[in-house]
């Protein structure tokens, strides 16, 4: 006998509910999860629709007091039918509940209610409006009078302006309504999230050569009967947006939807311009700063036919577009495409099987891609089409690699390098645009004492605590607060302070330097405010400024034609990070960072400040050397067996008595043991996490390294169901990531 979990009506009610419904034997074959269903519903069995969710053969209650499914509607396959599909295979190659994978790719189930115009509206025929006016106008009643006289001319009136103007008060359209003389009309107004009012409209640019050659190429792939993501790498500037957009009118003429993954808030703003002067209301955008009401409207309008692009950070991957053609992820590279909660998905898998279920298509951007994607690519897995030269013919910048450790022998304390500054004076002179990037966040690093080595913590987080403007040190974790200690906790020693090179201190040391010049600041600090972005970009566009200071935030995909020097502050910051993707992340930054100058009609330059000037992702990055890079990072990974060379499954468990976690997670290592007995598997800890407490959570991990994905799958299943029987891990919490 199978069962089937159904959830009923996705829309208004809560997920959690799940219903269990007996299959009738004839329907046993053609059952599958994410079909609609009609079931028998509460106490007077009405039908009602249902989506099923999950099956299985074990009852959860009584088999007798089981109801069968009346009818099993396949063919009909539903937009949400096809995002439950996708939720199971989320839940399966991630690791969660079905709850939680269902909560990630249907976000918005609660109803939230539009926002509505309200309308009055003549409900008597005119002639018989006549009358009644004829009647009224002898009375006392003034307003009802004025009211039921411009109703006759105009017919509907909107309700707040009838009440500003003719004082229908709410008394007042109530008695009219109640003699049924007039009605209340709603009009749902979908909050658009584009202002598009100062956004004209463009024309398709003219592809050149080289991008037409990979628009053609893609869409050749597309002709094949099986066709397989493509892999669209393209140098900074070389134009992948046009070929994106040549790609998107493909799909709009056939009458499909199109997703635009983008990775960071802080590009919506460009990209979503882009978009919306080629493709106009057709566009629309979500990001994580709307109200839950606004990205409701823009799914809602997707699902209605209303939208047929939509561009958004990795969650607009599950917008509920009727016929979906085409997914594109650009910066594929980007960390921010992994989730940090579960399910933890990555979008670029994700992506891939909703175009499986869809059959829809992929095509993954970058200048940088991740080893990932591309040796996928170069095992003909992925398709892979290259753009190589920048647009217009516009040279690659020149890059110098400035050895910190030389302008300190040469006497040289500023955070600017002798050579920097130079360039800087000269690009200033010529009123042309720089930015200086500095790769780590916030204003200051740690506060240490330089007597003893001493480092301030949180005392609830094992994070060292960040100095802030106002003198205060912050965890940027629980978000702790305290007083920066005067003397040394540990020695007493008055040497205590913060290592001072945050955005805002460079900026303060490029204004000293060249006294007069405007600067600009992008940074966690500078950025909390909704519009915030927006603001220092579009002001920054509008050479309000000369040089623009930021942390990542800054060298993301952003197109400034008049930028022609670039100065990275200090290379080596995300080297240092206790990460095997760290030579990888050092890589992609620098090269995106170089990439943000030149752009325009001028050549571009950059400086590269650093400590290890002889680190391979620090020589790749100045040539922008892709393939040496990668043969590189490959051969390194493929020696220490990570990713891609092999899969990892990271066990995390967290809990907040220490004792217990770390008895429970000694089990999980035995029991991993006793399931999976083959020299094949690599298995490192149980051990702490690289931050190993968090708001007085402890937190332990156990690696697991396979070549095979599908091993890793069926370990973390079987321990699902360990965890779940055994009363050992009540008390802990364990999560699973795949990478
Ligand atoms: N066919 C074209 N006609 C006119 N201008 C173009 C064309 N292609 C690209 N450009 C211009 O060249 C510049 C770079 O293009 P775009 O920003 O799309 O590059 P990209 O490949 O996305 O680069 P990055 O990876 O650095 O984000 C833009 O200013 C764009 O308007
Ligand atoms: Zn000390
Ligand atoms: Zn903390």
């Amino acid at each position: 006998m199978i069962y089937a979990d159904i959830i009923i009506d996705i829309s208004s009610e809560k997920l959690d509910k799940t219903f269990q419904y007996r299959v009738p034997e004839e329907l046993e074959q053609e059952i599958k999860v994410g079909m609609v269903v009609s079931i028998p519903f509460g106490n007077g069995n009405k039908i009602r629709k249902g989506y099923v969710i999950g099956l299985t053969d074990k009852p959860k209650v009584d088999p007798d007091r089981i109801k069968a499914i009346s009818q099993c509607s396949s063919g009909q396959e539903t937009t949400e039918s096809r995002l439950i599909i996708l939720a199971a295979w989320m839940r399966e190659n991630y690791g969660s509940t079905m709850i939680q994978a269902l909560k990630t790719v249907l976000p918005i189930q609660e109803k939230i209610r539009a926002k509505e115009k309200r309308y009055l509206c003549l409900n008597v025929s005119e002639e018989e409006g006549r009358k009644i006016l004829e009647g009224l106008e002898k009375t006392r009643f003034k307003a009802r009078t004025r009211l039921l006289r411009e109703l006759l001319d105009k017919k509907r009136l909107e309700y707040t302006l009838a009440a500003k103007e003719l004082g229908a008060t709410s008394a007042v359209v109530g008695k009219m309504k109640e003699q049924g003389i007039l009605r209340i009309e709603y009009d749902e107004i979908f909050r658009n999230s584009i202002d598009g009012k100062d956004i004209p409209r463009e024309p398709a640019l003219t592809l050149n050569r080289e991008q037409e050659q990979a628009a053609e190429k893609i869409l050749q792939e597309w002709e094949r009967p099986e066709p397989r993501p493509v892999l669209l790498q393209g140098v900074t500037g070389s134009g992948k947006t046009q070929v994106y957009m040549r790609l998107i009118e493909e799909i709009l003429a056939k009458g499909q939807q199109a997703v635009v993954l983008i990775p960071e808030i802080a590009l919506t703003y460009q990209t979503v311009r882009r978009f919306y002067a080629r493709f106009g209301e057709k566009v629309s955008v979500i990001n994580s700063r709307q109200s839950q009401g606004e990205r409701y409207d823009q799914f809602k309008r997707a699902r209605g036919g209303g939208v047929q692009v939509m561009v958004g950070p990795r969650s607009a991957l599950f917008t509920p577009f009727p016929d979906l053609g085409l997914i594109i992820i650009d910066e594929e590279h980007e960390p921010s495409y992994k989730s940090e909660s579960t399910p933890r998905y990555h979008a670029r898998e994700t992506a891939i099987a909703r175009a499986g279920i869809e059959h829809a298509r992929v095509v993954l951007g970058s200048a940088t891609p991740s080893l990932e994607a591309y040796s996928r690519a170069q095992s003909g897995e992925y398709g892979l089409v290259k753009l190589t030269a920048r647009y217009g013919d516009r040279p690659m910048p020149q890059v110098s690699v400035i050895d910190l450790r030389e302008e300190l022998r040469g006497g040289n304390r500023s955070v600017l390098s002798r050579s920097l500054q130079e360039k800087m004076k000269e690009r200033l002179e010529k009123k042309e645009q720089i930015m200086l990037f500095l790769n780590r966040r916030g204003y200051a690093g740690f506060v240490s004492c330089r007597s003893c080595g001493f480092v301030v913590k949180c005392p609830h987080c094992d994070v060292s605590l960040s100095e802030h403007n106002n003198g205060r040190l912050l965890c940027h974790y629980c978000g702790y607060e305290t007083r920066k200690p005067q003397v040394c906790p540990q020695c007493g020693s008055p040497y205590i302070g913060g290592f001072k090179a945050g955005t805002q201190q460079i900026e303060k040391v490029v204004r000293d330097t060249f006294p007069g010049v405007r600067t600009l600041r992008m940074d966690f600090d500078t950025t909390r405010n909704k519009g915030s972005y927006e603001q220092i970009l579009a002001a920054f566009a509008a050479h309000e400024a000369d040089v623009l200071v930021g942390t990542q935030m800054i060298v993301k995909g952003h197109d400034f034609p008049d930028v022609t020097l670039v100065g990275v502050i200090a290379a080596d910051l995300s080297l240092n990070a206790e990460d095997y993707r760290c030579g990888e992340r050092t890589f992609q930054l620098l090269c995106q960072a170089v990439g943000r100058c030149g752009r325009g009609m001028k050549a571009g330059e950059a400086v590269i400040q650093t400590y290890h000037p002889e680190h391979y992702s620090i020589q790749a990055s100045a040539a922008q050397d892709y393939q040496t890079f990668y043969e590189e990072e490959m051969s390194y990974r493929m020696l220490l067996d990570y990713p891609p060379a092999s899969h990892m499954l990271a066990i995390l468990g967290s809990g907040e008595n220490e004792e217990v976690l770390t008895q429970a997670m000694h089990y999980l290592e035995l029991y991993i043991y006793r399931i999976y007995r083959e020299k094949d598997l690599h298995v490192i800890g149980p051990a702490y996490a690289a931050i190993g407490k968090v708001k007085d959570i402890y937190r332990q991990v156990i690696y697991l390294k396979h070549k095979e994905y599908k091993t890793l799958v069926r370990i973390k299943d079987q321990m699902e169901k360990y965890i779940e029987i055994n009363s050992g891990f009540r008390k802990i919490y364990i999560q699973f990531d795949f990478s």
